[in-house]
């Protein structure tokens, strides 16, 4: 099978962990050649670099470090795991990606789509996904969500104002509009079971299964 790299995106809490996990489950059960990973983190490097990136205490962060950061940190989950796994032709499953940076820094941080695109290229030298699910969802009820939930830490990120949030939701948008065959917007406010299988079809449809 062909390798194929395909990436979650929404806001805060719009369920991309519970549907990736969901997701990974009926991969092992049907016997595809995977990885799930997710970002900023996934390999030693970069899970440090996102425990700097995240963490409350870290108040005083630039936002242009912290755009590099997030850069640095995909450009080594990229080298060590996601490229090796795509050379040897599998499926990447991968919890954020450059579209994070786009709509958090670019839009969230006022940044800049274009400037963020820029520093991006280095690290990405060219590879984008082939599918990229977006889950939808207001950020008011994805941060409540967040709250609620017991097993989740609340970091940095989430701790910005609503404001912020509905900015990135913005970016989102706009970069669907750019590229809107590389995306499948999916209504994250459903129940899980839902949101399961309409990313499972849209999953399995671009693989070909
Ligand atoms: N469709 C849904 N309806 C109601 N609750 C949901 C739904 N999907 C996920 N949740 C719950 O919302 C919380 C956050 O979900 P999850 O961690 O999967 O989101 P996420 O997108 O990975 O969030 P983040 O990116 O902020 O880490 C969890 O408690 C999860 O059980
Ligand atoms: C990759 C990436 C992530 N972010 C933000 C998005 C979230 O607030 C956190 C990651 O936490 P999660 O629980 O794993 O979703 O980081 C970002 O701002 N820019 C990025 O490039």
């Amino acid at each position: 099978m062909e390798s194929l790299f395909i990436t979650f995106e929404g806001p805060e809490g719009a369920g991309k962990t519970t549907i990736i996990n969901m997701v990974t489950e009926e991969f092992h059960k049907i016997g595809l050649n995977f990885i799930s990973t997710r970002e900023p983190g996934g390999i030693r490097i970069a899970e440090n670099i996102r425990n700097i990136i995240l963490d409350p205490e870290n108040t005083e962060m630039d936002i242009r470090t912290e755009a590099l950061l997030y850069a640095a940190a995909r450009r080594q989950h990229l080298a060590e795991k996601v490229l090796p796994a795509l050379e040897e032709g599998r499926i990447v499953l991968c919890d954020r990606f450059i579209d994070s940076s786009l709509a958090y820094q670019g839009v969230g941080r006022g940044i800049g789509i274009d400037e963020i695109y820029q520093i991006n290229e280095f690290a990405i030298n060219g590879l984008m996904p082939h599918l990229t699910i977006y889950f939808d969802l207001d950020p008011k009820i994805g941060l409540q969500r967040v709250h609620q939930a017991d097993e989740r830490e609340i970091n940095r990120l989430d701790l910005e104002e609503l404001d912020f949030h509905l900015k990135v939701q913005s970016g989102y948008y706009e970069i669907i509009k750019r590229e809107p065959n590389r995306f499948k917007v999916i209504d994250a406010s459903r129940s899980i079971e839902e949101v399961y299988e309409a990313t499972l079809q849209a999953v399995l449809e671009k693989i070909g299964h």
